[in-house]
């Protein structure tokens, strides 16, 4: 008997699907959130979020100042217990999940927070090697090889005994990038991964995020005021206001929405620009940005 037989075309057994293919609003749901309600105190700052994020789209999540963003991010990174509702990360409700489970979801995703988080007692390679120590047992030479690789990928090859006080803005944004990537994470959060950089280097951040995402087929979710990089990145754009969930949609129909609260968030920088004074002092007279 022929031990191996040989399938026949229609015999072919199907290939399992590839996530980094997969349309990005109809794919796999990573993060499924279900009417979270949370409180400070006796102040609800959250009322009865839900969204969801699929494989391998990058979600954004806007609001003006105190509109429950980063309460938002605290809860989907398991950081805080809400008072009522759902969060699925990965398959696992993080609400009931013990540390030990907590700990397994949370090898599986990297966080890039905003001021970069880096310690500044260790150089830049080990500050990007740091989830390889807490999370694995594998050998110095490795986890620098490891690290190296990433910082290859945010263009900061070479710098690997730098301290956190010698970098730029922008290089302590890809470093922090780096380590949020080490692990090759299914998911990455970003707080504010371009704020206070000047245009060019806020672009940069922006493509480089971009560019993971293609490469990987990770799924993203940023924090962020920073319309233009918003526009540039997201496939969806989550709009917060007052702890409500205003819409989450495509780009495009965000920006298409009446909604006056959500175009006064989106016609927001329009406005402080056409106030600012020495901006517009400076547009007239051709003098370069301070
Ligand atoms: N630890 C806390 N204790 C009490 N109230 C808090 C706490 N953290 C945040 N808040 C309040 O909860 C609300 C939402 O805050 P949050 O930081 O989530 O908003 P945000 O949209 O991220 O704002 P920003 O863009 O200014 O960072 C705000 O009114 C804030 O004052």
């Amino acid at each position: 008997m022929d031990p191996m037989p040989h399938a026949s075309p229609e015999e072919t057994p199907p290939r399992p699907p590839d996530p980094a293919a997969r349309d990005a609003h109809g794919g796999e749901v990573v993060i499924r959130v279900r009417d979270l309600v949370t409180h400070y105190g006796d102040r609800q700052i959250l009322k009865n979020v839900s969204l969801d994020v699929h494989a391998g789209e990058i979600l954004v999540i806007m609001g003006g100042s105190g509109s429950g963003k980063s309460t938002l991010l605290n809860h989907l990174l398991g950081l805080l217990r809400p008072t009522s509702g759902v969060i699925e990360v990965l398959g696992k409700d993080i609400n009931t999940s013990k540390e030990s489970e907590l700990t397994e979801i949370r090898r599986k995703f990297g966080v890039a927070f905003q001021g970069g988080a880096l310690f500044s007692s260790m150089n830049l390679l080990e500050n990007i090697m740091l989830p390889l120590y807490e999370h694995t047992d594998l050998d110095r030479r490795t986890m620098e090889i490891m690290a190296r690789m990433k910082m290859e990928v945010v263009s900061l090859s070479g710098f690997d005994d730098l301290m956190p006080a010698e970098l730029s803005g922008g290089m302590i944004k890809r470093a922090a990038l780096a380590r949020a990537i080490v692990m090759d994470p299914r998911i990455l959060f970003c707080d504010e991964p371009s704020a206070g950089l000047d245009p060019v280097v806020a672009a940069n951040i922006d493509d480089l995020i971009l560019d993971l995402r293609d490469a990987t087929g990770m799924s993203v979710v940023v924090v962020t005021h920073e319309l233009e990089s918003a526009f540039k990145i997201a496939d969806r754009i989550c709009v917060l206001d007052k702890g409500k969930v205003l819409t989450i949609a495509p780009v495009d129909e965000v920006r298409a929405n009446p909604d006056q609260r959500i175009q006064n968030l989106l016609n927001r920088r329009t406005e402080e620009e056409e106030l600012d004074p020495e901006a517009y002092l400076r547009r007239l007279t051709g003098e370069k940005e301070p």
